[in-house]
């Protein structure tokens, strides 16, 4: 039974889902980094929110660790790099929180048009200051939306409801996108010189830190308000304490902080600063949702195979995943035949679908290809770190889609290219299922590629048959299957045998010493 500790604070629903869908749960919360180094080794599954750090030292004691579930939507407490290359699957619940998130941003708005944290604690302080507290109005202002993506379209909805005009710089928001969300899209400084408020909901990358740089606050149009319920680091905290000084800048509401938890900040106690501890997703609502899709998501993977909202490999649909599995045992079992049969160095391969195969979605396929191919020299290779060593070893990836039907309604071929020229495998799923070698290396031979093979090429001659079947039997091996296939009659005949045991030197030698024997070879699948 796969076995998942939750190491973040997380709804009581996710260990209910992973236990009725027979997953045994731990829950560990607060833990120091070195406690989680010794005991993850122990679990197939890692479920988080954001105070778990997933990182390369961890990964390294992760010796079972499948898949990892944040429940919520950023993931920059994990390294997923490190995740990608030790086979880890990195999942996040992208929806289940962003309603909570997009009104928590507009709750931070509010709160400074209308100073409203000061003036509580003043009036409980017992001031009673009528005319220290004069906000503004949201109507007709124009709001800068930096990230028009699920929670930034959420908040221009909401905005548009308040009878704010909206504003969004987005590189990836289309035209189309952005009239359908009744916002009008602008370049960065457009929106910097142009927006009352500015609120932030982008990840955090390499693109996107210090979006908010000192100049670009400098920029802005004098009293603006600033939200940032995305990620601490898109705003630069020194230069925005400045211009809160200054008066640059007349408010800012932060829920997120470059230091987390941020228990100390010079914006503490600045006029105008307003702060929460990243409770941007914190409803009961948003953490039913994450807590629930993270351990379906989870539960599915473990237990079925299917892939939900991978950042690190393709998704697999539950309809697809039915579908797809037989395809991915055949890919599998070619990419491993032609990972055992090529020598030398491989600088390209070539999957091609045909038929029924070219409807499918590739990227599961490619990915078992490689999986299948790249386990033959390490076998802690799987579909999420295959697509990434193949790459890393320089290998260039090609898939190509036929989708008329050749001789087979379905057809899979892996075609490798390496120094002595090309190398093709092809296979079919014969009943829709059952995987099927039919070409190897261009001689028409079908197979089931299963357990322990024996690979032998040889001269085409009568008697060879015989001797070989009395070669093995005088080993003690005994043959489950035999699959014969020839180029030209009285050419080169390939033979594929499957055996009860593992082919060991001894039964090699002796095949080659057979007359006529060109190349003998153990396979294994
Ligand atoms: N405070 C919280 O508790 C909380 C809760 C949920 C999400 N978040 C954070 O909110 C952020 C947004 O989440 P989302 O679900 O809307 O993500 P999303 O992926 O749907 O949207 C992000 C948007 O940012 C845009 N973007 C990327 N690079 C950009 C750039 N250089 N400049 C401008 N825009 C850029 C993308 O095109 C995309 O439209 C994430 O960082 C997420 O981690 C925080
Ligand atoms: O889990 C949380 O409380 C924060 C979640 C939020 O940062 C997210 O990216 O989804």
């Amino acid at each position: 039974m796969p076995k998942v500790l939750i190491s973040d604070k997380m709804d009581p629903k996710a260990a209910q889902i992973f236990r009725e869908r027979g997953v045994e749960v731990d829950e560990i919360t607060g833990k120091t980094p070195e406690e989680l180094m010794a005991m993850i080794g122990d679990y197939d599954g890692l479920a988080i929110r954001s105070s778990t750090k997933v990182t390369k030292a961890i990964l390294e004691h992760a010796t079972n660790l499948k898949v990892i579930g944040r429940a919520g939507i950023g993931v920059d407490n994990v390294d997923i790099p490190a995740a990608s290359a030790k086979g880890v699957v990195v999942m996040n619940t992208p929806f289940g929180n962003s309603i909570t998130t997009a009104e928590h941003a507009i709750a931070l708005m509010f709160a400074l048009a209308r100073q409203l944290p000061e003036a509580d604690a003043s009036t409980q302080a017992g001031k009673w200051e009528k005319n220290r507290f004069m906000g503004v109005e949201l109507t007709s202002k124009t709001l800068g939306l930096i990230g028009a993506g699920n929670i930034g379209s959420i908040v221009a909805d909401r905005a548009r409801g308040l009878k704010m005009k909206v504003i969004a710089f987005d590189p990836f928001l289309t035209p189309e996108r952005a009239i359908e969300m009744g916002v009008e899209k602008v370049e960065l400084d457009q929106l910097l010189a142009r927006a009352d408020f500015i609120t932030l909901h982008t990840p955090l990358t390499e693109q996107t830190r210090n979006i908010l740089s000192r100049e670009a606050l400098a920029k802005t149009k004098k009293g603006v308000r600033i939200i940032n319920c995305a990620r601490g680091g898109l705003i630069d905290e020194a230069a925005l304490k400045d211009a809160l000084d200054s008066g640059q800048v007349a408010g800012a509401a932060l829920d997120v902080f470059v230091e987390e938890p941020a228990k100390a900040s010079p914006l503490f106690g600045t006029p105008g600063f307003v702060s929460t501890p990243h409770l941007g997703a914190s409803t009961s609502e948003a953490q039913v949702n994450v807590a629930i899709q993270v351990a379906e998501q989870m539960a599915d993977f473990l237990v079925n195979g299917g892939v939900t909202n991978a950042l690190n490999m393709p998704s697999l649909s539950a309809e697809e995943a039915p579908r797809l599995k037989p395809y991915m045992a055949l890919a599998e079992k070619l990419g491993s035949l032609v990972g055992q049969l090529a020598h030398g160095a491989l600088d390209q391969i070539s999957i091609e679908t045909e038929g029924a195969a070219a409807e499918l979605n590739q990227k599961p396929i490619v990915g078992a290809v490689l999986a299948g191919l790249m386990r033959v020299h390490s076998d802690t290779v799987n579909m999420v770190n295959a697509p990434f060593l193949a790459r890393e070893r320089g290998l260039d990836i090609r898939e190509i889609r036929h989708e008329r039907e050749g001789v087979y309604h379905t057809l899979l071929r892996v075609t490798v290219r390496t120094q002595a020229g090309d190398r093709s495998v092809a296979g079919t799923l014969f009943g829709n299922e059952a995987p099927r070698l039919v070409e190897l290396f261009g001689i028409k031979v079908e197979a089931d590629l299963d357990g322990d093979m024996l690979y032998v090429v040889n001269e085409d001659a009568p008697g060879f048959i015989g001797r070989i079947g009395t070669t093995l039997g005088e080993s003690g091996v005994n043959i489950g299957t035999f699959h014969l296939g020839r180029r030209d009659a009285g050419g080169e005949a390939v033979l594929l045998l499957s055996v009860d045991e593992a082919v060991t030197p001894d039964l090699i030698a002796r095949v080659r010493a057979l007359p006529g024997v060109k190349t003998v070879m153990a396979l294994k699948f």
